[in-house]
């Protein structure tokens, strides 16, 4: 489903090049939730910026459900959500229904079957008390369930998450993660996931990547990385020693 192959991205800053992404060759199969880890400055908003076709890679393959994103991005936007936690996707004077109105249209969304996932993201993301607020007057949490509902109205099969859970209380992470738990478990999406929220990757990721300086460090199951640092009990200490080369002060 997602396809890296020598993947790289450098950006010149004045006389300087910064190589953001160097070598990254990964591959993710249909259906497989992964968590992607990394240091602030690793290379993961630059790689999730690939794979949806906002910056074309400077050297090396990108393939999202067979599509090179950044030359088939119109077509690859029907294959695939994504949510920056820390931005929305969402007009912000509008109510969130006609948000999701507007997506359908741009989507080209079938009428009837807009209105059946709708009515389901409706009630498995709680979006009735505030369908009809405009979004600049949500709460972070509403507006992450709204941003959430309008990246899956069109039904892509692949999900990419950049921090979906940044700045939630406990009930609101807490209702995220069952959520992208049951879309993965039931519907079979595939869902990459980018969080420095390590209790999202302890209860959602199978496997987990962790990229460090551009370049890809780990790749492996929850438990691999916790037998990377053995004697080390928790997730934060074994993600501290790798992103540092030592333990946790
Ligand atoms: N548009 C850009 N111009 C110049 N340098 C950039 C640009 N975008 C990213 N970079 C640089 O590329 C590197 C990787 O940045 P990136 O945003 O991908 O990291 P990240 O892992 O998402 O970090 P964070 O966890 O802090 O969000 C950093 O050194 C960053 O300064």
């Amino acid at each position: 489903m997602i396809e890296l192959d020598r993947a790289g991205r450098t950006f010149k800053v004045k006389r300087n090049v910064v190589h953001a992404v160097t070598d990254l060759s990964f591959t993710v199969a249909e259906g497989e939730f992964v968590g992607y880890l990394g240091p602030n400055g690793a290379g993961k908003s630059t790689t999730i910026k690939m794979l949806c076709g906002i910056l074309t890679p400077t050297s090396g393959k990108v393939r999202v459900a067979g599509l090179d994103p950044s030359r088939r991005r119109t077509t690859l936007a029907r294959r695939i959500g994504v949510v920056f936690g820390q931005r929305t996707t969402l007009w912000w004077d509008l109510p969130l229904a006609d948000s999701f109105q507007l997506i359908r249209h741009l989507y080209k969304v079938d009428r009837k079957e807009f209105a059946a996932r709708l009515a389901e993201l409706t009630e498995t993301l709680g979006l009735d008390a505030f369908i009809r607020t405009p979004v600049r007057q949500l709460s972070l949490g509403q507006r992450m369930r709204g941003d959430l509902a309008a990246a899956l109205l069109h039904a892509p099969d692949v999900l990419v998450l950049d921090e979906p859970t940044i700045g939630l209380d406990v009930v609101g992470k807490a209702g995220i993660r069952d959520f992208l738990r049951r879309l993965n478990a039931e519907r079979g999406t595939t869902v990459l996931l980018t969080t420095h929220d390590l209790g999202d990757i302890e209860r959602l990721c199978r496997r987990v990547m962790l990229i460090d300086h551009g370049r890809l460090a780990f790749d492996g199951t929850l438990d691999d990385l916790m037998a990377t640092a053995p004697g080390q009990s928790s997730i934060e200490e074994v993600v501290t020693r790798l992103y540092t080369g030592s333990s946790m002060p």
